[in-house]
């Protein structure tokens, strides 16, 4: 007699069992030990040199709730609670139990999968029973007859399907696409109503026919989407056909059971934008049961090893973290078998020196490709029996096209490289990490790269007055939030300083900062409508804030494509904004440089009103005095500090020995400063109780349009001001109303932009010119410096030898 068809539910245990089993065997296999083999921090070796990966930095904890990098609940120290799951979930959580069950019958005692034990699983089991009677009671509790229940069965059902449908009418433009029904109910979730150009281009060739992708599309442009949807899309259809084998036949061939094993490793030049990627693609994922992890410096290693365990399909991570985490064996990120994607974002910046290292050892490790098929790396783990995915590889960036005559080949379809040598650019990278011949390439960017609707401009000042150029912006102009970026954190502290003595609230972030704090600014930063970030390039690239209406570029970058990243962070999406680059004259060959690589020869110059400058140079003047005090206090007990301590740590005791009269003289000296401090302080908070007003203008009435945060707040002051005079006339010794206040026209700086539009041309003949001049003078003055060092040094010899 043929023997009977297993049950479904017997089935489906068989094949998770199948899986769980593989897993174990993974678990039991050796690390290649030709891997370097070391506990150091890969970032210590970059400080001071990176921007990017955060020199100096301790690996403090950080909150994962604040981030949104909570373990599944299962995972967690203690497994409290089970996650409340969809219906898909809890049918597949359902499934695993009952695999867990069976392996604890065969191997007693030993811990089950994914660390959870016995024990748990055993408390889960018993949550979950009560919970299904809960569940049973609770349509008795509230019907009557068994008629009632079924039709609340069904109208719940209706309104699951109902949710699931997308309208297709507003929604047409990505049905071409064929997306999965799960994905199609994430985008209307996020109300994205049409695929930007680079999805449009990306998701066909990278979903449907497979293909490995180099996309370059401006910056803003939807590129996360671009390769983030097709591994979506993948992994569900994936699913489908897992469970669809499994109804029709009672089991799936082994070549999609992948669930627990690294599908794609995503890799990004920043932690900011590693986590912001990671977000995105969760946003996008939600509803499905494909769980992504962010794996970045400056958070705990143990930590992420405990994310890892929770066996996420896709890993979003910076170079650092994961080759420290791949180097030291992480079973997870080693199983690179199974990995059918491999993406760069920002390409470009990961050939740069700071990540080359690492970035170059990850790529070693995986299998390697030949046309067709994967071979195993002799580094990476593997499993025989078990099929080989094939692996696609993407390459995104909104700049890759402006590295050397990289555009042209762009457009030919011809970025082919050898095969051995140093991955010094983005072709060899490519192709090194297993890049096809018949990629798609697909470059979106136009001739001047930026975003289309990004209006650019220049403000031409001496050195010294870029800080008033910049209180002018963020005063006058205040609208909006802005981000100021500085090429030098000397910079950044300087301004920042003066700012904030200025009473403009700013945020920082630089790679200085811990990561708990340049998370924690960004997310402030978020939060107000009219924020301030004075940034370093380590928020050039991939930061998606919106509603950044400028960008300043206090210093100009060192690159054409970091002006390019730091203006992105600005009209991004279908928004508009605008870039103001302060140009020192020091700096005017580097910015007709710039505009050469962009094929631009005019520039709009920013409109200053030159009556609104002798107050905000009074203030600025004011602001730098009392910085120069503070800045020397705060000197002056660092050092007694330091010296003090050092005292001690040798036990050495310190004596007084001033004499009576130098004592004296400090004391005074002390006592003059703070009253001088004191003087200035109170100098600049009556320049800025009063609004900032051109010097032309009649103060008695003040009226506009809109007022800027930074006015409402010396508004305010006011107020308060003249109702503390009102409330206690004795003080006030002049009962006159001086002024009335209504507001102030305040446009913010694209506006202002535009209405000016002065076009300025650049004379890139002349400045190159310039700049060949300046080289040579400086040439020739090294040479004369030279020369009159050599005839000093021979006179001195002759009247040596004469001597002798
Ligand atoms: N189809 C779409 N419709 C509307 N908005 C979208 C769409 N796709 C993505 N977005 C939004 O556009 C913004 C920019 O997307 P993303 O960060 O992917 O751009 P990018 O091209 O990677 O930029 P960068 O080069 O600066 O990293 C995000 O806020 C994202 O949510």
């Amino acid at each position: 007699m043929a023997s009977q068809p297993p049950k479904k539910k017997q089935r489906k245990r068989n094949i998770v069992r199948q899986s769980a089993g593989q897993l174990e065997r993974f678990d039991s296999l050796p690390w290649a030990s030709s891997l370097p083999d070391t506990d150091d921090d890969p970032f210590s070796a970059l400080a001071g040199l990176n921007d990017f990966e955060g020199g100096v930095l301790s690996l403090e904890e950080i909150d994962e709730s604040e981030y949104g990098l909570e373990l599944p609940k299962g995972f967690q120290k203690g497994g409290k609670k089970p996650e409340k799951l969809t219906k898909r979930k809890r049918e597949e959580s359902n499934s695993d139990e009952v695999v867990k069950e069976e392996v604890k019958n065969d191997e007693t005692g030993e811990e089950v999968n994914n660390g959870e034990t016995e024990k748990e699983v055993g408390k889960t089991k018993k949550k979950q029973k009560k919970k299904k009677k809960k569940k049973a009671k609770k349509p008795k509790e509230s019907m009557d007859t068994e008629e009632e229940t079924v039709t609340v069965a069904e109208t719940n059902d209706q309104v699951d399907k109902e949710e699931d449908q997308v309208d297709d009418s507003e929604y047409h433009a990505w049905y071409e696409l064929r997306l999965h029904p799960l994905l199609m109910k994430s985008i209307s979730r996020l109300k994205f109503i049409e695929p930007t150009p680079i999805q449009k281009a990306c998701i066909p060739a990278g979903a449907h026919q497979g293909k490995d992708v180099i996309g370059a599309a401006e910056t803003g442009s939807g590129k996360t989407l671009a390769f983030g949807l097709p591994i979506l899309q993948r992994l569900l259809e994936e699913r489908d056909k897992l469970e669809r084998q499994v109804e029709e036949k009672g089991e799936a061939d082994e070549k999609v059971v992948s669930r627990g094993l690294l599908r794609a490793l995503i890799i990004t030049p920043t932690r900011e934008l590693a986590l912001q990627v990671t977000d995105h693609l969760k946003q996008v994922a939600k509803g499905t049961d494909v769980r992504v992890v962010p794996i970045v410096g400056g958070m705990s290693t143990e930590k992420q090893e405990r994310l890892l365990k929770t066996r996420p399909e896709i890993v979003v991570g910076t170079p650092g973290r994961l080759w420290e985490l791949m180097s030291g064996g992480e079973i997870h990120l080693v199983e690179l078998h199974s990995l059918s994607f491999f993406v760069l974002d920002e390409a470009d910046r990961m050939i740069d020196n700071g990540h080359f290292h690492e970035l170059q050892s990850i790529i070693d490790m995986l299998p390697m490709i030949r046309e067709g098929h994967q071979e195993v790396s002799e580094n990476c783990v593997t499993a025989s029996g078990f099929q080989r995915k094939k692996r696609q590889t993407f390459v995104f960036s909104a700049t890759i096209a402006l590295s050397s005559d990289f555009r042209k080949k762009l457009k030919r379809g011809s970025v082919k490289t050898k095969s051995d040598g140093e991955l010094n650019s983005i072709e060899a990278l490519s192709e090194r990490a297993g890049m096809r011949s018949n990629a798609a390439v697909i470059d979106l960017t136009n001739a001047s790269i930026m975003a289309n609707n990004l209006e650019e401009s220049f403000i031409e000042c001496p050195e010294e007055d870029k800080d008033a150029c910049l209180y002018y912006i963020l005063s006058v102009h205040g609208q909006g939030r802005t981000i100021v970026f500085c090429t030098s954190i000397a910079a950044l502290r300087h301004i920042s300083s003066l700012m904030r003595i200025l009473n403009v609230n700013v945020l920082t972030l630089h790679a200085q900062m811990q990561q708990r704090a340049r998370l924690k600014a960004i997310d402030r930063f978020r939060a107000n409508d009219h924020g301030i970030l004075v940034a370093t390039d380590v928020a050039a690239r991939g930061l998606d804030i919106p509603g950044v209406r400028t960008v300043v570029h206090y210093q100009l970058p060192h690159s054409a494509e970091v002006y390019v990243h730091r203006s992105g962070r600005t009209a991004r999406a279908s928004a508009d904004g605008c870039s103001i680059a302060l140009i020192s004259p020091k700096e005017s060959s580097k910015f007709s440089s710039l505009c050469k690589s962009f094929s631009k020869e005019s520039f709009q110059q920013f409109p200053i009103d030159s009556s609104y400058m002798p107050e905000v140079i009074k203030r600025l003047s004011l602001a730098r005095q009392i910085d120069r005090v503070l800045r020397k206090e705060s000197q002056d007990k660092a050092d007694k500090t330091w010296f003090q301590r050092n005292a001690e740590s040798i036990e050495l005791i310190v004596e007084e020995n001033d004499s009576e009269d130098e004592r004296a003289n400090t004391i005074r000296k002390t006592k003059a400063n703070s009253a001088k401090l004191k003087n200035l302080q109170q100098e600049l908070k009556s320049l800025l109780s009063r609004p900032l007003q051109p010097k032309s203008f009649s103060s008695r009435y003040l009226a506009g349009a809109g007022i800027s945060p930074l006015l409402q707040q010396q508004f305010e002051e006011l107020a308060k001001q003249k109702l503390a005079e009102k409330e206690n006339p004795r003080n006030n010794n002049n009962n006159k109303r001086k002024m009335v206040v209504i507001g102030h026209d305040c446009v913010e700086p694209l506006q202002a932009l535009r209405s000016s539009g002065h076009e300025v041309s650049m004379d890139l003949k002349g400045a190159g010119e310039k700049r060949r001049s300046l080289d040579n003078l400086r040439r020739k003055r090294k040479e004369d410096k030279k020369r009159l060092h050599d005839q000093k040094r021979k006179q001195r010899k002759k009247l040596k030898s004469g001597g002798d």
